[in-house]
């Protein structure tokens, strides 16, 4: 099954519960454009790098699409689509003026030197600066792509459209950015399973963690879910995995991390596998990583009571409805994550009216936003008696449903 195929399934159970016409439910199915291109640059030995480059554009009946850019070797147009639509209903679930869209290019960045990265970001502007903008589509940061690559795109779309800082989000501070931009998604994940543990009277405080990946995401809600007193007993990356059943120390594990690109091997912990790390035993699962990683064969295995989806679409169908029948609660991705996108529209809307907030007014209004939408999609899944997941799902569908009758053809 592809893995738009996969993702369908979780818009069909909603669609199902709100009983969205065929058509509907094609319309808003159906991508309004997908972009393949080549990304050529010359590398540094001189010989020639070709890559292929994705922007797909999924639904504007809410806005300007919106979504990240991913640079890693398994980037392919199915997994762009599926992220793109997440992408839609992600946006509408927190009721930012947004659409949905995503792009990536197929490539290990860890192969590319800085300087071969540049001229990969530029070329891919190059290539799509006609489809992109403020008003039309908005990339930011996703897995492989930082603040440094948002500041290139910024600068390589400018030498065509003139200066438009709201181009792009997730840039550096000294680059139009906004505060709190980097921290985001982290801190409405750290958010959320605060939440999630308080309304199932669960004490944060020595409550056990497992984390998969430790880049942006992973990093900032283990700080955020650490400062509070939760135990953060195992963390894994691309590079392996680090185990402490005391709790990891979790700023020496960032500095480690930043000085050896990866965690492997610090001080004081035992190893553990990917594989390993999903099925620990452990009060709330993370995946901070890539998409698909709890799947048909590990699901029996998880004995986490709360999975937190920090990545996007990690859990695959079959391991959806095993977790719902055993009752282990899962905060979908489309509300888990969403605090990076809705900080990208705080800085959005700073860059339009050339007016800077400060960190404590990004962090207050991005807090209210993801309470909000968590209580929403909490009261939604018990009055209708279905999944947190599909109650997002619901809530999302339906906003832009209407928008979409509302709006016409
Ligand atoms: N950066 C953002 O603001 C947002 C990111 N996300 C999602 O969060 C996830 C992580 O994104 P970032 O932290 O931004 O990426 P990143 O590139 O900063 O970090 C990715 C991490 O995952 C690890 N990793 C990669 N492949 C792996 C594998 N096969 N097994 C285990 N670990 C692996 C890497 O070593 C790294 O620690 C992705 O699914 C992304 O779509 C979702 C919303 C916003
Ligand atoms: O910040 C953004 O605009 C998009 C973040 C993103 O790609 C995501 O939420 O998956």
């Amino acid at each position: 099954m592809s893995s738009f195929d996969a993702a369908r399934l979780y818009f069909e159970q909603a669609a199902e519960h709100m009983g969205l016409s065929q058509n509907m439910r094609t319309l808003l199915l159906t991508p309004e454009r997908e972009l393949k291109v080549q990304v050529a640059i010359e590398r540094d030995n001189g010989e020639i790098g070709t890559f292929i480059g994705y922007r797909i554009q999924h639904n504007s009946a809410r806005g300007p699409m919106k979504g990240g850019l991913r640079f890693h070797h398994e980037v392919n147009a199915d997994e762009v689509l599926t992220l793109a639509s997440l992408m839609t209903w992600k946006t509408a679930l927190v009721n930012i003026p947004y659409g949905g869209a995503k792009g990536g290019v197929s490539v290990n960045v860890r192969n590319l030197s800085p300087g071969e990265l540049e001229r990969l970001t530029r070329k891919f502007v190059d290539e799509i600066h006609d489809f992109i903008g403020p008003d039309k589509d908005i990339p930011a940061p996703d897995m492989g792509t930082d603040a440094q690559v948002m500041a290139w795109i910024m600068n390589q779309y400018s030498k065509y459209h003139g200066f438009n800082p709201a181009c792009v989000t997730g840039k550096p501070l000294e680059l139009h950015g906004a505060d709190g931009r980097t921290e985001a998604t982290g801190r409405g994940v750290g958010l959320c399973t605060a939440e999630v543990l308080r309304r199932k009277k669960m004490d944060i405080k020595g409550t056990t963690i497992a984390i998969q990946g430790f880049g942006n995401v992973g990093t900032f809600t283990a700080k955020f879910l650490h400062d509070q007193g939760a135990k953060i007993v195992g963390v894994t990356d691309v590079s392996g995995g680090v185990w402490n059943p005391e709790g990891l120390d979790v700023p020496e594990l960032i500095r480690y991390a930043q000085e050896h690109r990866g965690i492997a091997g610090f001080e004081g912990t035992e190893p553990i596998s990917n594989d390993d790390l999903l099925t620990s035993e452990v009060d709330v699962l993370i995946p901070a990583a890539v998409g698909g990683v709890l799947n048909v064969e590990n699901a029996p295995h998880v004995r986490a009571n709360i999975i937190i989806e920090a990545a996007n679409n990690p859990t695959v169908p079959e391991a959806d409805e095993s977790f719902n029948e055993r009752e282990i609660l899962i905060l979908p991705d489309i509300l888990a994550n969403a605090g990076g996108v809705i900080v990208s529209y705080f800085e959005w809307v700073q860059n339009r009216q050339h007016f800077r907030w400060d960190l404590e007014r990004v962090r207050k209004e991005l807090d209210r936003i993801m309470l909000e939408s968590l209580n929403k999609v909490w009261k939604i899944a018990e009055e209708k008696g279905v999944s947190l997941r599909t109650a997002s799902y619901i809530i999302g569908l339906g906003r832009v449903g209407r928008a979409t009758v509302l709006g016409g053809m």
